[in-house]
């Protein structure tokens, strides 16, 4: 997959397709509020799966009963398809946790 930084109109533009996510400095960023901590905490295992199995890992904060991320491509420093990829995921897996 291409890890070439993203224009800001690539970004705004993919942004505009995931309500939700926004722009935050150099990455991307999601809050997600769910009915308990353990609920907070399954979704954050679940993330963890898919984030291993992309290759490709948040920046994540775990609280009484959300889960806050930001995602951003190391290797360039900005926002690329890999983030927008792993955002996609997170969002479909979302729903199974009943994530606000
Ligand atoms: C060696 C390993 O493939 C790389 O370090 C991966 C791991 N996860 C990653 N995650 C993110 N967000 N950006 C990366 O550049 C990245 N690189």
């Amino acid at each position: 997959m291409a890890v070439e930084p993203l224009s800001q109109k690539e970004i705004e533009d993919r942004l505009s397709e995931l309500p939700g996510w926004s722009p935050d400095g150099d990455r991307i960023a999601r809050s997600y509020r769910l009915a308990s901590h353990f609920a907070a905490t399954a979704m954050v295992v679940h993330i963890a799966q898919v984030q291993e199995e992309l290759d490709h890992h948040s920046d994540l904060t775990l609280g009484y009963n959300t889960v806050s991320l930001t995602v951003h491509t190391h290797t360039v420093g900005g926002v690329t398809e890999k983030d927008f990829a792993l955002a996609r995921r997170i969002e479909a897996l979302a729903p199974v946790h009943g994530a606000q």
